[in-house]
């Protein structure tokens, strides 16, 4: 099978509810579909009579030099995948040279995800929960296991409104780390566990209490993003959560512009939803950003092949940006702009 099959085998192998809230959005999921139409409608402007006979991928984020843009986006119970779960997905990334990031909801331990991951990069995101002592329980495991940077996902004050999940009554089938109570719980239920009261005057105590770096995941705009240079924080991501949220809010690839101009490059850049290919790293570059998160096709490895499976799809994502760069002109990641791309009139 070709990672290009995983997504459809998933759908076979996986129950009707945990597929369904992999794969899902928020409303009529416009948004979801947006995300991948979005960067298909950008043009890619090639320059001809290059030497291109060598690349250079690699990218600079938070400080430190990456082999390729490809960053593991945080998802929720990847037990429900495959029983290799967050294990499989952190050894993927270590295999392939991808930062990994744990979801607050992970299935596994923080520590043994570390453990597997060894020296590898990865970032711990962060749910500030009603309950700050599960909060500080995260904030401390990322401690311990090495984790280099903290991901606060600030656009998901509560869970967004899923059809399919109120539909399918999906449950959660194993015992997530972070744990409520002994009843298996809906996803509505575990996102109910979020403190919808958080605002810009929290941000900087997690920094300081981690003396971890803090990343904002969820920033759709220049003002936020201004807020955020702020508040402190190293970094932040473009997301509009996989079009798990808000349904017909703008996609990352059309929301990247605006936000590159108003950080100015006071702070790291990544952009998330509906990168598919290398081809949509590049235009993301090409835009400004650092760097890149991939959530879904990550989980669609893992459903069909495991930790394989996993390590298959950011292979075949860092060949085709590698390939990209050759056929674009633009051997080295690092020296893309906006000239390698044309937008959508
Ligand atoms: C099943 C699933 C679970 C997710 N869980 C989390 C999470 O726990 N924390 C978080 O910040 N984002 C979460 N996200 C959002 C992803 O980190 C990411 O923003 C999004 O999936 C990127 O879009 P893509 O799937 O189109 O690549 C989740 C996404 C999916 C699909
Ligand atoms: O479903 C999600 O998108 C998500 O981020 C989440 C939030 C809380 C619990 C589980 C998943």
């Amino acid at each position: 099978m070709e990672p290009a099959d995983f997504e459809a085998r998933a759908a076979e192998l996986l129950g009707a509810g945990a597929h369904g809230y992999f794969a899902g959005g928020a409303g009529d999921e416009l948004t979801l579909r947006d995300n991948v139409e979005a960067w298909r409608r950008i043009a890619l402007a090639p320059r001809v009579l290059v030497d291109v006979s060598e690349r250079d991928t690699s990218v600079t984020v938070l400080g430190r030099r990456r082999p390729h843009p490809f960053v593991v986006a945080p998802m929720a119970y990847q037990r429900s995948a495959h029983e290799d779960a967050e294990i499989g997905t952190a050894r993927a990334a270590a295999a392939t040279g991808s930062t990994f990031v744990l979801s607050s909801q992970t299935s596994t331990d923080p520590r043994a995800v570390a453990a597997a991951g060894g020296a590898a990069d990865r970032w711990m995101q962060l749910y500030v929960f009603r309950d700050r002592g599960l909060t500080d329980d995260l904030v401390q495991a990322a401690r311990e296991g090495s984790f280099e940077a903290l991901v606060i996902t600030v656009d998901f004050p509560f869970g967004g409104w899923r059809d399919r999940d109120r539909r399918s009554g999906y449950v959660v089938d194993h015992a997530p780390y972070v744990q409520l109570s002994g009843t298996p719980l809906t996803p509505a239920e575990r996102h109910a566990m979020h403190d919808p009261t958080l605002t810009w005057d929290d941000i900087a105590g997690f920094g300081e209490a981690s003396g971890l770096p803090i990343v904002l995941k969820g920033v759709l705009g220049p003002a936020d993003a201004e807020r955020a240079v702020q508040v402190g924080a190293a970094g932040i991501v473009v997301s509009n959560h996989g079009g798990r949220q808000l349904d017909t809010v703008l996609s990352g690839a059309a929301a990247l512009p605006a936000v590159v101009d108003a950080v100015a490059g006071r702070i790291d850049v990544l952009v998330d939803g509906g990168v598919r290919r290398g081809w949509d790293a590049a235009k993301a570059l090409a835009l400004g950003a650092d760097a890149v998160m991939v959530g879904r096709p990550v989980l669609w490895g893992l459903a069909c092949e495991g930790s394989d499976g996993a390590r298959r799809v950011l292979e075949q994502l860092v060949t085709e940006f590698d390939s990209t760069l050759g056929l674009l002109g633009c051997p080295r990641a690092e020296d893309l702009d906006a000239s390698y791309v044309v937008a959508p009139a």
